[in-house]
């Protein structure tokens, strides 16, 4: 039996994303994907293969393993799962251990463990797929590709917080995350005629948003530092934030640490703007003021991520859209447009709203595409190259 199969695994803060590879002629190629979507239950894994569609409900989904142990059984039915050669792993938080992928050993599966803490809506589902992957597949070399390794480029000024030195030495300094769609996205930069050397902001906007800047493929500077939440809001998470709300709230409000976590990665950004609803499709067809108003301050806050960006690298030559929204949503594009006009950004509306490669009128100084992002390609390109 030739073992010759790839499964990744993306877990996101509200999806895990499936894939399955096929490696031929040492690289991989795509034969089937599917998601499990956490957001509205009842839960169901959904799979494309072969053009065909399938879904299957999933029960008991707080137990994760009896949850994929259903869904590999219906999967086995479609494809023979004993040729996996490596199930590769996203993990969003590699502290500064990580640079690059690794194989998940006893060890490596501790350290992935203690830095678990700094993301908790991602490092445990990763885990928890790791230790069901092993209760199912015991023989099956895992592999763990991290958000944080691409940006391991960044120069120490804009890795550092402005807080004393003996705490950055502890660790505490900005990381920056979604690596494995920026790297992806770094690739695809080819296809674009952009010019070496030209001095990109890439915006992943999903349910996690954040902004990358990159130059020659290497990430330069990242809206995300510590933590997931840092950066622009997103659909449920504040972005930045003046750390004296936090001091206010844990003071004089006498809120505990439990709340103001769950306020700050659950209840804020668009959610808790618009007051009901994360999802940018509903609130783009509401009429509601408060939709409108998360929506404008999301804009907002990515134009002026894209100008501090833009100081780093020196300049702004193209800007990326990418992920569920930036994919997606042409007037969210275009608002963010619209204020980066005065940096020579202008978009051809009809290219904009068809999501065309290319979304920058021909005379715009600065560029602007549309790149469907892959992590799921990177994670399996990361395991090819540890087996
Ligand atoms: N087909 C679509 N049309 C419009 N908006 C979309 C679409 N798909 C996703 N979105 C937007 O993208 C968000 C999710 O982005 P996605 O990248 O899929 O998220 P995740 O971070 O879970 O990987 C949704 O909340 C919605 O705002
Ligand atoms: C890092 C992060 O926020 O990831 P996601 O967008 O998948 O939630
Ligand atoms: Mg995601």
């Amino acid at each position: 039996m030739e073992r010759d199969l790839i499964l990744t695994f993306n877990a996101g803060s509200s999806t895990i994303k499936i894939g399955l590879y096929e490696i031929a002629c040492d690289t991989t190629h795509p034969i089937a994907r599917g998601v499990i979507d956490f957001r509205d239950a009842p839960f169901e894994i959904r799979l494309t293969k072969d053009d065909r569609q399938l879904s299957w409900p999933l029960a008991e989904a707080d137990d994760l393993t009896a949850l994929l142990h259903q869904a590999f059984n219906w999967l086995a039915g479609q494809i023979d799962l004993d040729r996996l050669a490596v199930v590769g792993h996203r993990v969003v938080h590699g502290g500064g251990e990580f640079t690059g992928p690794v194989v998940v050993t006893d060890e490596t599966l501790a350290r992935i463990q203690a830095l678990a803490v700094l993301a908790p809506l991602h490092q445990p589902h990763s885990i928890r797929l790791i230790r069901a992957m092993r209760a199912l597949y015991p023989d099956v070399r895992q592999t763990a590709s991290f958000d944080t390794a691409f940006h391991a480029t960044n120069a120490p000024v804009v890795r550092r917080f402005a807080i004393p030195r003996a705490l950055h030495d502890q660790g505490i300094r900005r990381y920056g995350f979604h690596g494995l769609s920026y790297r992806f996205i770094a690739g695809a930069l080819r296809d674009t005629g952009l010019p070496p050397g030209a001095r990109i902001v890439a915006a992943h906007l999903g349910s996690g948003a954040s902004l990358c800047g990159m130059q020659d493929g290497i990430s330069r500077d990242s809206s995300m530092g510590f933590s997931t939440i840092e950066g622009i809001p997103m659909a449920t998470r504040s972005g930045a934030l003046d750390p004296g709300v936090i001091l206010h709230l844990m003071g004089p409000m006498g809120w505990d640490l439990a709340r103001v976590e769950t306020m700050l990665y659950r209840e804020s950004g668009l959610l808790g703007v618009s007051g009901f609803e994360a999802d940018t499709r509903e609130l783009l067809e509401s009429d509601r003021p408060e939709a409108a108003e998360a929506i404008e301050l999301f804009c907002h806050r990515i134009a002026g991520e894209v100008a501090r960006i833009a100081s780093t690298l020196g300049g702004f030559d193209g800007l990326v859209f990418t992920a569920g929204i930036g994919e997606h949503q042409p007037r969210i594009r275009a608002m963010v447009a619209e204020r980066l006009g005065w940096l020579g950004l202008t978009l051809d509306p009809a290219a904009n709203e068809a999501g065309a490669l290319r979304i920058s009128r021909s005379d715009s100084r600065v560029k602007a595409f549309v790149i469907p992002t892959d992590e799921e390609s990177i994670i399996a390109a990361e395991a090819l190259s540890l087996i």
